[in-house]
């Protein structure tokens, strides 16, 4: 379709848009079944449940097989707001888990059996919800798979399936795949290995992306490699799901890897796949061996470094500093693990932007052994261009292997950064240390996940560092009350503010591949959201309530940015040219129009 037709189809397009959002009476366009009776109602993505209409229950052989009663949608919603409601109360008082698996399992009961009203209540109740399908609870949820299992969802390939993943790839039931999660269970948020049980992430990264991204579900497919788990406990758990074996390393693990991705490409070479939660060895390799090759990603490394690279620009704004003096900022990052390098290496790109390759930023790393300088053995390549020389630990009377508290006591950074995966590991003493800060208002980031993986609490911050300081956790923590009517505001540093959008512009563009430009594209967007008011009170990320908003935004940031680097191909009937064409705000109406939003749509019987 040439750009011509496409603004002329858009235009029609917009009306149904608007019936989809319930704001006017028109009725959604058809879709094909290829099932009859109870098939559909098995079914969730064509399931409606109570709602069939009279005459659709007599098309599809379902009369007789519902109550008589027709519940409309909103009905329906409501019903199961109320239950959820009463949920919450009842559960009033007992232990958080508990209350949260209670919650995880009414609405993982509902996506297995009606998905249109499953995705419309996460839509509009994003803030409620994220928590319960994404961190913390999702952790949780990980941590008692193999007990909690009942119907599976998404694929899984393992160790054993070696030389069948070509044909394996076949049974997955959808003819067409937008996009992937990929884990292969190794570090799973900061809970370590917990091998197949690890599934729980994709799953729940994917209902992120048909919440905030508008991906088709129909579309999505989570994958667990399975080559094995190192933790012992699950390997001696009688429950446990997974192969019983130790991980396969060196090049078999590469090898099934390997295949597995080969498999995807040859069914669906368009479909995008993020990496996620792989041990760092494996994620950085994995990175660096199909990044040229295949349309992937890596979330912890490349959606985390710049969810952070625009906190930490807010950050630079919030301390009253022009941006540029982001080359100044004096930042610890505790953690050299895949997110902790992932956004010092984010971070040192745009400083050499703004300040030319030459500069040398202030940034201090520290892993399980301290302070990392050029006089530690066996240093990790990745670690390396950040290890300090020994003459600019003397000056400030610091040696190799220092201690977070030494660090910050000595450096007295603008920003305290953490992704060790280490819950408590900013103590009352760090906390307090970070009141000496150079800035009046110095910057935490608690970002390990899940809650108590935590380097500190939102209270625990605002208490011991100070009314004044900037806070953001990569789990939610409510605001915290400083009292006489102060509010501590606290951000979410989570990479769910970048890697549904840069999925969805990477599918939308039809990118060979994803580059740099295309993250540093979304890292941007996410940091000009914030307004300058917003930037004062504390406010580095947008609402949660606003991620799909802010998702067709990032999404329309890293199209615009793949037309430029030259890597879009077109997507569907929009080519390559016609993208290079479109306006900046027609490239986000196409986005915005792109976007699948939640509606029982009539069913037509198709044999
Ligand atoms: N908020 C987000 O969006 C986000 C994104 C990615 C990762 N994370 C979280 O970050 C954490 C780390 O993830 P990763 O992929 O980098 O893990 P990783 O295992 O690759 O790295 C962990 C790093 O922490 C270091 N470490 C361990 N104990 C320490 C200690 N006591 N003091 C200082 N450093 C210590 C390790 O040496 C290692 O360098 C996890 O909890 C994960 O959930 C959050
Ligand atoms: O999953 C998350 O919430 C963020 C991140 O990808 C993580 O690994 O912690
Ligand atoms: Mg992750």
């Amino acid at each position: 379709m040439g750009l011509r037709m496409w603004r002329i189809a858009r235009s029609a397009a917009a009306s149904l848009r608007q019936s989809r959002r319930g704001l006017s009476t028109e009725i959604p366009g058809p879709c094909m079944v290829h099932k009859r009776g109870a098939d559909i109602l098995h079914d969730p993505w064509f399931n409606k449940d109570t709602g069939f209409p009279l005459t659709e229950r007599d098309r599809l052989g379902l009369r007789g097989l519902l109550p008589p009663r027709v519940i409309s949608f909103e009905h329906q919603y409501a019903r199961f707001m109320e239950s959820y409601r009463s949920l919450e109360k009842n559960t009033q008082g007992q232990h958080d888990g508990f209350v949260s698996l209670a919650k995880w399992r009414i609405l993982n009961r509902l996506h297995d059996r009606n998905e249109t009203l499953y995705y419309r209540v996460l839509i509009d109740n994003i803030k409620d919800f994220a928590p319960i399908i994404y961190t913390p609870t999702v952790g949780l949820v990980c941590q008692n798979y193999s007990g909690l299992f009942r119907r599976p969802r998404g694929m899984y390939f393992s160790a054993k399936d070696k030389g069948e993943m070509m044909s394996m790839i076949y049974n997955w039931p959808a003819q067409e795949v937008d996009m992937i999660v990929l884990t292969d269970g190794s570090r799973i948020l900061g809970l370590g290995d917990l091998g197949v049980q690890g599934i729980g992430i994709p799953i729940g990264k994917l209902d992120m992306y048909v919440a905030a991204a508008g991906i088709n579900p129909q579309r999505i497919l989570p994958v667990m490699l399975d080559v094995g788990t190192n933790n012992q406990k699950l390997l001696e758990d009688r429950l446990y799901l997974g192969l019983r074996q130790p991980r396969l390393e060196g090049e078999e693990y590469l090898s099934i890897v390997d295949e597995f991705m080969e498999a995807v490409h040859a069914r669906w070479p368009k479909a995008i796949v993020q990496f996620e939660d792989f041990q760092m060895k494996w994620a950085f390799e994995t990175l660096e061996r199909y990044h040229k090759r295949f349309c992937m990603f890596n979330d912890d490394i490349q959606g985390t470094a710049g969810v952070a690279l625009a906190g930490l620009l807010g950050a630079v704004r919030a301390q009253g500093r022009p941006l540029t003096d982001f080359a100044n900022q004096k930042i610890v990052v505790v953690g050299a693990g895949s997110a902790g390098l992932g956004v010092l290496k984010m971070a040192l790109q745009a400083v050499s932007r703004m300040a030319g390759p030459e500069a040398d930023p202030h940034f201090f790393l520290l892993d399980k052994n301290g302070l990392i300088t050029k006089e530690r053995k066996d240093i990790d390549p990745a670690a390396a261009p950040f290890a300090k020389t020994q003459g600019e630990t003397e000056g400030l009377g610091l040696s190799e292997g220092a201690s977070l508290i030494e660090v910050v006591k000595k450096v007295k950074p603008h920003v305290l950064l953490g992704l060790s995966g280490v819950g408590g590991i900013f103590n009352e003493e760090v906390l307090k240390a970070m009141r000496e800060s150079d800035s009046t208002k110095p910057a935490i980031f608690a970002m390990s996940n899940p809650t108590a993986n935590a380097e500190c609490t939102a209270f625990e911050a605002f208490k011991h560092a100070g009314e004044d300081i900037v806070f953001a956790s990569g789990s939610p923590f409510a605001d915290v009350n400083l009292g006489n009517g102060k509010i501590g505001h606290v951000n979410q540093a989570n990479n769910m503010y970048l890697f549904p959008g840069i999925g969805l512009g990477a599918l939308l563009s039809g990118a060979r591949i994803i580059t740099d430009g295309m993250l540093q594209a979304a890292a941007e967007c996410l940091a000009s959201y914030i307004t300058e008011e917003e930037i004062q009170r504390g406010v580095l990320y947008p609402s949660i309530d606003s991620i799909r908003d802010i998702t067709a935004e990032v999404g329309a940031a890293v199209l615009r940015a793949a037309v430029v680097e030259e890597v879009a191909e077109g997507h569907g009937d929009v080519g390559s040219r016609e993208l290079s064409h479109m306006s900046k705000e027609e490239t986000l109406q196409y986005v915005k129009d792109n976007m699948w939003y939640p509606v029982y749509s009539p069913l037509v019987h198709e044999k």
